[in-house]
C-alpha cells in the first residue's frame, strides 16, 4: 500500500461547522491527507458570534494525544485554538515527542470579535509554543499581539514575519493579509527568503473559518512532503477558492466552500477574480 499521509489537529470544536477542528478535518478529507483530530474545548458558536465554551479537562487531551500517538502515524500537525496555559504545557511537552512539521494557528479571537484563549495564555504561547514551530501562520491583530507593536503596511507585515523567526524562533512565519484593506496578500519568512503570496480581495462578509482552513491545508500538504513554499502557494490558491465561492449559510460571517477547490482544481490563483 502507498503512503498514507496522516495529519492531526489539536484545536477547538465549532458546532457549526465553519471553523476549528470541523474546518480542519474537511480540508484534509479534500486534500487527500487522513485526518485525526484531539479536541481542546467544545465552543457553542454559530456565524453570529460564539455563545459559549466548555473546557476540556487537561489531562483528557493528554489522553487524545496518547492514544494516537500509541497507535497511528503523525505525518505533520497544527494547533488551533488552546485556551489556557494547563492545556499549552501539555502540547509543549508532546510536540518534540511527535516529532513532526508543527503548523501554528495562533488563535486568540473569533473572527466574530469574540476572544478564544486567556490573555496569559497568549504570552505563555509566545514565549513556550512559537519556538517549537515550524511555521506559524499569524494574522495581523495575532501578529501584533505577538511583537507588541502596530501592523499598518506590506513593510510593517514583512519586518513582523522576520521578527516572529529571529526573536521568537519559530522556522518560519506566515503573516495573512485578511485584516489589511487591499489585496488579499501574505508573506512567508522561512529564515532567510521572503515569498509573497497575492490573491485579489473577494468582496464578502463570509470569512468565518479561513485561518483554520489555510493552516488545515498547508497541514495536509506538509503531511504528504510537500516544500514549505509548495505546501503555502497550492493552500492560498484552495483558501481562496473556497473564500470565493463561499457558502451564504447563518446570519452572520458564513463559512467557506471546501468543495469548490475540487471543481476548479486546474485553477491558478492569478486566475481567480472576484
Ligand atoms: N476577502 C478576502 N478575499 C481573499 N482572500 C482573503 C479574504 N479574507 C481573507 N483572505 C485570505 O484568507 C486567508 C486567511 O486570512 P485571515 O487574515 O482572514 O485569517 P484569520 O483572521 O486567522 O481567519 P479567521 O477568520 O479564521 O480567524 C489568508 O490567505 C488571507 O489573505
Ligand atoms: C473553535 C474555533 N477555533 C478557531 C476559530 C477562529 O476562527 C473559531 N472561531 N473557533
Amino acid at each position: 500500500m502507498k503512503h498514507i499521509p496522516c495529519a492531526l489537529t489539536i484545536a477547538g470544536s465549532d458546532p457549526s461547522g465553519g471553523a476549528g477542528i470541523q474546518a480542519d478535518l474537511k480540508t484534509f478529507q479534500e486534500l487527500q491527507s487522513y485526518g485525526m483530530s484531539v479536541i481542546t474545548s467544545l465552543t457553542a458558536q454559530n456565524t453570529t458570534g460564539v455563545q459559549g465554551v466548555y473546557h476540556i479537562p487537561t489531562d483528557m487531551i493528554e489522553q487524545q494525544l496518547t492514544s494516537i500517538m500509541n497507535d497511528m502515524p503523525i505525518h505533520a500537525f497544527k494547533t488551533g485554538m488552546i485556551a489556557n496555559v494547563d492545556m499549552m504545557k501539555v502540547i509543549e511537552k508532546r510536540v518534540p515527542e511527535i516529532n513532526a512539521p508543527y503548523i501554528m494557528d495562533p488563535v486568540m479571537v473569533a473572527t466574530s470579535g469574540d476572544p478564544l484563549i486567556s490573555t496569559q495564555a497568549q504570552q505563555y504561547l509566545c514565549n513556550h509554543l512559537l519556538p517549537l514551530a515550524t511555521v506559524v501562520t499569524p494574522n495581523i491583530p495575532e501578529a501584533e499581539t505577538i511583537i507588541g507593536e502596530k501592523i499598518n503596511t506590506e513593510d510593517d507585515m514583512k519586518e513582523a514575519a522576520i521578527q516572529i523567526v529571529k526573536h521568537y524562533g519559530a522556522q518560519a512565519a506566515l503573516i495573512k493579509g485578511g485584516h489589511i484593506k487591499g489585496d488579499a496578500v501574505d508573506f512567508l519568512y522561512d529564515g532567510n527568503n521572503m515569498f509573497t503570496f497575492s490573491a485579489q480581495r473577494i468582496e464578502t462578509k463570509n470569512s468565518h473559518g479561513t485561518g483554520c482552513t489555510l493552516s488545515a491545508a498547508i497541514t495536509a500538504f506538509l503531511a504528504q512532503g510537500a516544500s514549505f513554499y509548495d505546501a503555502v502557494k497550492r493552500s492560498k490558491t484552495y483558501i481562496t477558492l473556497a473564500i470565493k465561492h463561499s457558502l451564504p449559510l447563518g446570519n452572520g460571517s458564513g463559512p467557506t466552500n471546501h468543495w469548490a477547490p475540487r471543481i476548479n482544481e486546474t485553477t491558478k490563483l492569478e486566475e481567480i477574480k472576484s
